[in-house]
C-alpha cells in the first residue's frame, strides 16, 4: 500500500497555499509535515482526507482496499477531537466506532489510552488532554491504513506523548502509514519529512505596525 500525492496544487480562499507538492509514503512508512504557522500543513491534511478540494494534481492511496473509498481508509486526527459532550466517554468511543465502521475493542482502546476509569464521565467533563487520550482511541478502536494527525501531541502530557509514540510505532509495525503534521518532536523514528516553509512566510515582528 502506498499514498501517492502528484503535482498537488491547493488554493484557499482563492489564494494559492499549496503548489505542485509531491511525495509518496509507502506502508509502515511515516512522513512529518513541517513549517511555521499558516505554512499549509493542516491545508495538506485535509486535502489528503478528502475534506478539501485541489485545484491540481491527485492524491491517491495505491494498494488500498479497491471496495473503499480513500477517505473510508483515512483516521484524520484534527485540532477539534470532535467529542460529544452529552455522551459518556465509553459511549463517544462507542459511537464514533459505529459511524466509522471497525471492530475495535472498546474497553482496550479505553486502556490503552488511560481512561477506562473515566468511562462514565460524561464528554464534557473531560480536559483537554483526555480529550486527546480519547481522540487517539478511535484509532485503536476503528482501525485504518492511513493516520493523518494534526498537531498529535497537543495537549498530551509526557506520558501520553510516550503513548502516542508507541501506537504509531504499532500501526507502522502492522504496515500502517502516517502523515503527521507537527511543530514538536514526535517521536518518528525513520521518518521522512516535508518542510513546507519555503511555502509561505510568516510576516515579521518588524512588520507588524
Ligand atoms: N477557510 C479558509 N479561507 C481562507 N484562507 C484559509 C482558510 N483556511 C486556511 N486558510 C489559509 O491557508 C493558509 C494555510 O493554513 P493552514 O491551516 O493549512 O496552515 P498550518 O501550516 O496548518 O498552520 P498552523 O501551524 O498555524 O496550524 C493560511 O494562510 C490560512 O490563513
Amino acid at each position: 500500500m502506498k499514498l501517492v500525492v502528484e503535482g498537488l496544487g491547493v488554493d484557499r480562499g482563492g489564494r494559492p497555499v499549496l503548489r505542485d507538492l509531491g511525495f509518496a509514503v509507502a506502508a509502515g512508512e511515516a512522513l512529518a509535515v513541517l513549517g511555521p504557522n499558516g505554512a499549509g500543513k493542516s491545508t495538506l491534511l485535509r486535502t489528503i482526507a478528502g475534506l478539501i478540494a485541489p485545484a491540481a494534481g491527485r492524491v491517491a492511496l495505491e494498494g488500498g482496499d479497491p471496495d473503499l473509498a480513500l477517505r473510508e481508509q483515512i483516521h484524520m486526527l484534527g485540532h477539534l477531537d470532535a467529542v460529544k459532550g452529552g455522551l459518556a466517554v465509553r459511549r463517544n468511543l462507542a459511537f464514533a466506532r459505529d459511524v466509522l465502521g471497525g471492530g475495535g475493542d472498546l474497553d482496550a482502546a479505553l486502556e490503552t489510552v488511560g481512561l477506562a476509569h473515566i468511562a462514565d464521565l460524561p464528554g464534557s467533563a473531560l480536559s483537554a488532554g483526555q480529550r486527546r487520550r480519547l481522540a487517539l482511541a478511535r484509532l485503536l478502536a476503528a482501525p485504518r491504513p492511513l493516520w493523518l494527525l494534526d498537531e498529535p501531541t497537543a495537549a498530551l502530557d509526557a506520558g501520553a506523548q510516550r503513548l502516542l509514540a508507541q501506537l504509531m510505532a504499532d500501526h507502522r509495525a502492522k504496515g500502517g502509514l502516517i502523515v503527521a503534521a507537527t511543530h514538536a518532536e514526535l517521536g518518528l523514528p525513520g521518518a521522512a519529512t516535508l518542510d513546507l516553509a519555503g511555502a509561505r512566510r510568516p510576516a515579521s515582528l518588524t512588520d507588524v505596525s
